[in-house]
């Protein structure tokens, strides 16, 4: 494997900027039900949406953060591939892909409503490929060769997010089992692995390179080993950094829990920008486990506890499934693109 960028390895966070105050999570805590811990996320969930899961002192944290870090190799040995190899696995033609999973070369998609395009290569690799629920799409042999790792990476990823989902769940007073239920592991999802990657920019060319979005799914687990994501805090429209913190994953809720709860929870907005101080001039890794609701399930509130306490619309909800809802919020940018 390559070289492994870790945190000592590259240029510091630097100390002088401002960045997002966001709550850390100890997973060994929730692992052994502590009921403190457990509040402690719900408000998480309520107030910025972002959080650090801190996956030090428990076995199973440990593991997910090592699968990362040699995933994160791997991500780098993938990037570094030939196009044509990586084009072999083209969203655009992947037999399959529905025009999402696989590879998205740098500046195919379209960022914001004046057509600018984005400054990042990415590679989807669904979880149902992963553990074996539908048929592998194709993809460069380097992947097919490192299966295990993303099976093990993937697992370790959705059960520790099937324990967050039950901590919601019971914490909003929901029948027992009820978010979880509706994102098994068996289950067909739109659940994926993303490799993400940003090079160096000269200085006039700096600035946003993914733009500004919520994340669609139920949650999202990061590892990103430069600064450069931005969080808006709530009420504000400044955009703050978040700062890597080894040893934690960054974790963000997603609109399929706004949808579930009437707005109880938040799925907060974020982009990245180009990596602060020194760290603009080293390529940009990240890695990320999105889970979202089983393609089946109606993305609309969900009764019971204290979702019933939430205001109701006067406008009747638009009660798409997950796989709908995915379509069409994950082809919007290309969408933009076709009609330039
Ligand atoms: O690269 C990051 O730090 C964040 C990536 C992200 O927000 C996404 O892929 O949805
Ligand atoms: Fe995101």
């Amino acid at each position: 494997m390559g070289d492994v960028p870790s945190f000592a390895s590259l240029p510091p966070f630097p100390n002088d900027i401002e960045t997002a105050p966001l709550v850390t999570i100890e997973l060994k805590k929730l692992l052994a039900n502590d009921a403190n811990e457990a509040a402690r996320l719900f408000t998480c969930g309520k107030e910025l949406g972002f959080y650090y899961l801190n996956l030090m002192g428990c076995e199973q944290g440990e593991r997910l953060f090592y699968d990362a870090q040699r995933l994160l190799s791997l991500e780098k040995q993938f990037f570094d591939l030939p196009l044509e190899e990586k084009a072999l696995a083209d969203r655009d033609t992947l037999k399959g892909a529905n025009g999402y999973y696989g590879y998205k070369g740098y500046g195919k998609s379209i960022m914001d409503a004046k057509g600018t395009r984005d400054k990042h290569e990415c590679f989807n690799l669904k979880k149902d490929d992963i553990v074996g629920n539908t048929e592998p799409l194709d993809s460069p042999q380097l992947i097919k060769d490192n299966r295990d790792l993303f099976r093990s990476y993937a697992l370790n990823a959705q059960s520790i997010i099937i324990l967050m989902l039950g901590i919601f769940n019971d914490q909003l007073g929901l029948p027992a089992g009820t978010l979880q239920n509706l994102h098994r592991l068996k289950a067909e999802s739109g659940d994926h692995v993303r490799f993400l990657t940003a090079p160096p920019q000269p200085p006039e060319e700096r600035g946003v390179n993914a733009g500004a979005h919520t994340d669609f799914g139920s949650l999202t687990v990061l590892f990103n080993w430069l600064g450069g994501l931005q969080v808006q805090l709530p009420g504000t429209t400044n955009w703050t950094y978040v700062r890597p913190v080894p040893g934690c994953a960054i974790v963000n809720l997603g609109d399929a829990m706004v949808k579930f709860t009437a707005g109880l929870l938040r799925s907060n907005i974020h982009r990245v920008v180009t990596p602060p101080g020194r760290q603009a001039e080293e390529t940009r890794y990240s890695l990320v486990y999105f889970s979202r609701p089983e393609d089946t399930v109606p993305l609309q509130r969900l009764k019971g506890g204290l979702i019933d306490e939430q205001p109701h619309t006067n406008t009747p909800e638009e009660a798409l499934t997950s796989k709908q809802w995915i379509l069409k919020r994950g082809l919007a940018n290309k969408m933009v693109a076709l009609r330039l």
